[in-house]
Order: C-alpha cells, then sequence, then structure tokens
C-alpha cells in the first residue's frame, strides 16, 4: 500500500468539498481532495439543476394548460417525453461539464480517487491501495437517498431521485413515497408532464413548512392539482410479474388498503448523511444519535479536534448554498487550525420549486415557538385575492410573518403562493438586515406587483404587534406528524 503525507485531506469532491479544497489551498495548505465516485457534484448531476430542468419542462406544458383561461388557445397539446428527457440530460451533462473541467484545473498531486475510511485520527485507508496521513481533515460526504430494504427487494423498479434524470422517456406511471422537497417537486413535475402520479405522505407535512395555516393552505393547493394522499402509508411493494412496474399497497388513516400498479415508484422519504462508512469510531470524536460528530456551526470544528465537516454530510441545512458555505469555512478553518474563526452563516432560506412555490426563510413558525412562546406576533396575507396574482391566475396561497413582541425586529416568515423564490430572498436579507417590521413598510412597493402582498401581510403584523396580545402557540413542538 501506497503511503501519501498532506497537510489537509478533503474527504468528498461535491460542492462543500470543492469549496473546502479551495479554502485550504487559499489558506496555504497542501492539500489532497479525495473522492470515490464520479466528479461533477450531486447538485449539478442529480440534484438541484437536472430537477430543475424537469420542472421547466413541466411548466411549459403547465403554460399551455391554462392558456384557454385567458383567452388563448393552443391547440392540441403533445408532450414529447423523449424530448423532454434529452433536454433534461444534455443540459444536465453541460452543467456537469463545468464542474468536471474546474475539477480537471486542479493539480493532478492534489486527487486521489477512491473510498476514504478512518483508521485513526489522524490516517485514512483510500480503498486498498493508499494509505494518506494528514494534519487535517475536512468531511465533506454528502448524503445519500433513503430507500428501505423492504422496498428496494422489490426490484429495480423501485428508485431514488437518482434513477429519474437518466430515463431516456417519460414513463406512464410513478407513485411517490414523500411529501417532502423532492417528493413534491419530482411529483407534481411529472404529473404535468403527463404521467400518471400519486404521491403518498404517510403524515400531513409540506415540504418544509411548519406553520400551521400555511399548511393547511398549501395541503389544499397540492391535493386540488395532484393525486396526493396525505395520511397515507405504503405498507408493501411487489414487483410485477412481467417486471415493468411495481404493485404498491398503500393503507390510509382509517385502516383502509388499497393496491395499485405502478411503472415505478419513487422513494423521496429523506436523505442520509454519509458518515456510516468512514470510521469515525476511529477518531475518537462523539457522535449524536445519527452518527454525525458533535461540531460548531459557525466554524464547523468537530469538538477541538482537527477535523471539520461539512455541507449534506452534517445534515443541518442540506442545501447547495450552505453546503458551499459550510465547505469555504471548514476548508478556511483547516488551513488556520488551532487559530480557528467564526465564518460568515447567512439567515436560513429554502424555497421548494412546486407551483405554487413553497419559501421558508429567517426563524420558522416552530423554532418561533420554542425560542419566541408567547413573544411573537404574526402577520399574513391570502393571495387569492391579491391583484396581481389573480391578473397572472397564479392566486393561490398564503404568507405569515413573524415579529418579536418588544422591539418590532422582523423575525421570519412561511409561504406558499406565486414568486416566492424572490420574495424569499426580500424576507431572508430584511432578517440579516435586522429590519423592524416599521422599517419594511417604509421601503417602496410598486404597482401592481406581488410585493403589495407581503405589504398587506406586514401591515397586518404591524396592527398585531400594537393591538393585540403575543401570539400563543397551540403546541410546542409544531412540527407536523411525520
Ligand atoms: C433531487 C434533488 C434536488 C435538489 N435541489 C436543490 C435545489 O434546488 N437547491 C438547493 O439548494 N439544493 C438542492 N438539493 C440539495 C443539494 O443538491 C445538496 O445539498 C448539495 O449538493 C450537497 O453538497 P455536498 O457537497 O454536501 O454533497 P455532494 O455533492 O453529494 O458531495 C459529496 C461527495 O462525497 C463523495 N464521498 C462520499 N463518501 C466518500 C468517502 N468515504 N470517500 C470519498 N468520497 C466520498 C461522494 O461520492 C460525493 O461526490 C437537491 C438535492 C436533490 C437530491
Ligand atoms: N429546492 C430545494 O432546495 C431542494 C430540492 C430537493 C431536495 N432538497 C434537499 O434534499 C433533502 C432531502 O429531500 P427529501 O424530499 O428526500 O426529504 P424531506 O426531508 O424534505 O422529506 C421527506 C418526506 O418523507 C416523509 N417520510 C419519512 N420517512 C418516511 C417513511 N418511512 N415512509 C413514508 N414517508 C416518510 C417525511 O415525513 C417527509 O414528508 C431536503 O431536506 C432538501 O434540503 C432541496
Amino acid at each position: 500500500m501506497k503511503t501519501l503525507r498532506t497537510e489537509v485531506a478533503v474527504i468528498g469532491a461535491g460542492t462543500a468539498g470543492m469549496t473546502g479544497y479551495r479554502a485550504a489551498k487559499a489558506g496555504g495548505k497542501q492539500t489532497l481532495l479525495i473522492e470515490s465516485n464520479v466528479y461533477g457534484t450531486t447538485c449539478a448531476r442529480v440534484g438541484c439543476m437536472p430537477s430543475k430542468l424537469l420542472i421547466s419542462a413541466a411548466d411549459a406544458a403547465h403554460m399551455l394548460h391554462v392558456a384557454p383561461r385567458f383567452g388563448v388557445s393552443p391547440g392540441q397539446v403533445r408532450i414529447n417525453g423523449k424530448a423532454v428527457m434529452e433536454r433534461v440530460r444534455s443540459e444536465r451533462d453541460r452543467f456537469v461539464g463545468f464542474v468536471v473541467e474546474s475539477v480537471d484545473g486542479y493539480p493532478a498531486e492534489d486527487k486521489l480517487h477512491g473510498h476514504a475510511r478512518f483508521i485513526s485520527p489522524t490516517q485514512l485507508q483510500i480503498g486498498d491501495h493508499t494509505l494518506v496521513e494528514a494534519e487535517r481533515f475536512v468531511i465533506a460526504t454528502g448524503s445519500t437517498p433513503i430507500v428501505p430494504d423492504e422496498w428496494r427487494a422489490a426490484g429495480p423498479r423501485v428508485i431514488s431521485s437518482d434513477a429519474v434524470f437518466d430515463w431516456d422517456d417519460l414513463p406512464e406511471s410513478v407513485a411517490v413515497a414523500g411529501t417532502g422537497v423532492i417528493g413534491l417537486e419530482l411529483g407534481q413535475a411529472l404529473a404535468r408532464l403527463g404521467v400518471r402520479v400519486t404521491i403518498f405522505g404517510r403524515g400531513g407535512s409540506v415540504a418544509q413548512l411548519s406553520d400551521p395555516e400555511v399548511l393547511q393552505v398549501a395541503r389544499r393547493a397540492m391535493t386540488d392539482e395532484l393525486d396526493v394522499r396525505f395520511k397515507t402509508k405504503v405498507v408493501d411493494v411487489a414487483p410485477q410479474s412481467n417486471g415493468l412496474g411495481v404493485i404498491v399497497t398503500s393503507e390510509d388513516a382509517n385502516g383502509k388498503q388499497h393496491t395499485e400498479q405502478f411503472a415505478y415508484l419513487l422513494s423521496a422519504i429523506g436523505r442520509r448523511p454519509n458518515v456510516h462508512k468512514l470510521g469515525l469510531e476511529n477518531t475518537g470524536l462523539q457522535r449524536d444519535h445519527q452518527g454525525i460528530p458533535l461540531y460548531d456551526p459557525h466554524t464547523m470544528q468537530c469538538g477541538d479536534s482537527h477535523i471539520f465537516i461539512a455541507g449534506d454530510a452534517n445534515n443541518e441545512r442540506p442545501q447547495l448554498p450552505e453546503a458551499a458555505d459550510h465547505g469555504r469555512i471548514a476548508g478556511d478553518n483547516a488551513a488556520r487550525y488551532p487559530d480557528v474563526q467564526p465564518g460568515l452563516r447567512r439567515t436560513p432560506l429554502a424555497i421548494t420549486f412546486t407551483e405554487p412555490q413553497i419559501a421558508t426563510m429567517g426563524s420558522s413558525y416552530s423554532e418561533l415557538c420554542v425560542s419566541h412562546a408567547g413573544r411573537f406576533a404574526i402577520g399574513k396575507v391570502s393571495f387569492e385575492n391579491q391583484g396581481r396574482s389573480r391578473v397572472m391566475l397564479q392566486n393561490k396561497g398564503m404568507l405569515r410573518v413573524y415579529a418579536e413582541y418588544a422591539t418590532g425586529r422582523f423575525l421570519g416568515a412561511e409561504m406558499i403562493g406565486p414568486r416566492a423564490e424572490n420574495i424569499g430572498h426580500l424576507l431572508s436579507w430584511a432578517v440579516q438586515a435586522g429590519l423592524t417590521v416599521e422599517a419594511m413598510l417604509d421601503m417602496p412597493f410598486y404597482h401592481p406587483v406581488v410585493e403589495e402582498g407581503v405589504r398587506t401581510a406586514l401591515r397586518d403584523l404591524a396592527h398585531h404587534l400594537q393591538h393585540e396580545p403575543a401570539h400563543d402557540c397551540p403546541c410546542v413542538d409544531c412540527t407536523p406528524a411525520p
């Protein structure tokens, strides 16, 4: 076995790992980037980019579907599944190509291929070929979709999101398990592209929402358009005898079972951080119940050790911009160690690209019920009669905004509605800037724009801050039942 020595070893060449590698190099350290799979990152290969490509095709189909309501008739709509998937794959390959080009630009001696595993706090074994000795480490190993073993046993027609973007045609039908971000984004996109889709949600959750009023509106918006069955569990999955599909048995809240056939079952029930085959038991690090090392979210340092953890691997906020921020902080601190410094953490912002879009920014309702119980007020707006939303036939949804009683400081918001991706930015910037509701209402609002709906919600919030008692949370943990 070959032995390599380096100052910093970065495990995983995804977004967090690549950013971490560049930060450690910028800190003047000899750095080795270790990757077990192909280069290209989860985001570009099987995540953010191909999913948004599929959603854009679905948006185009949907626009034609609603056009007659404006008096515009597009004629007979045909969806060419092969052409849809061809564009998804070719544009995806283009994005992946840019990432691979970046990695190609790194010096050859900085890269190593193989699965890394700690065999001591300062040593990694890479496959069966190399021993790496390093002074500091960045764990940036990402996450893996969860597919329960009993579903996987039904064969190759049980898939995760990874498989969707390699299809060369759209299937006739897909059962989706999970009403989280992936289940709803992909489920709605496929349904809008003419695929027969049923989405099973074992509870009542909708993506990342926690506000009960927004959740209620979101459930209605989803069930109005899609076959979403809340409070319905997938209890059995078997292969079809011809091997061309799966037989899915589900059970609703009354215990009633239903058996249906689909071409695929897409498991979208969450992703697990890749910390289990890493030999972390050989590092001496303290770990939580999921096996993730305890770390400081401002420095990414695990305990007071020379090991840092970034991106989906730490499961804090499994999103692309966070992976990049984590990676930068971890790589920088690995280079500076032991002089570790807090890095820039931004206000939380999460966007789900369904239609209506879903956005949460700043502190969520469920977080405020814990941190500010009895000390925050709520304002809201429904988009049903909001002028511009109605003009665009996108008048569905609700925004709820939160502020602190004593100071009037804006704390966060949850919404489903039109242009949530833009409103999400606006409101998360306001949280990060520490604005009060009063200061936000002094800002310009044009006409007619969806942001006038934000103003309505803020005016309502200002009123509640002045005249009403503090919002009393009905529950301590408001997360919907799983
Ligand atoms: C379908 C889907 C859609 C998404 N859409 C969005 C979106 O719209 N917006 C958004 O912000 N986020 C989105 N995300 C989330 C986003 O893709 C991830 O948060 C982000 O890519 C995580 O980056 P990472 O660097 O932590 O992990 P990754 O990019 O997965 O990198 C981890 C790397 O580590 C390697 N590795 C693992 N273990 C080892 C080991 N032991 N040795 C060596 N190498 C190892 C892996 O092979 C992998 O290359 C989406 C995710 C999915 C699945
Ligand atoms: N637009 C985006 O930013 C975007 C898009 C896709 C994915 N992502 C990231 O990827 C992560 C993973 O997405 P996801 O949708 O897989 O996870 P998720 O955590 O968003 O949703 C998982 C869903 O599965 C349900 N569930 C869990 N266990 C189950 C079981 N045994 N049976 C049935 N249902 C079960 C949960 O109640 C939940 O509704 C997200 O947290 C997100 O950060 C982000």
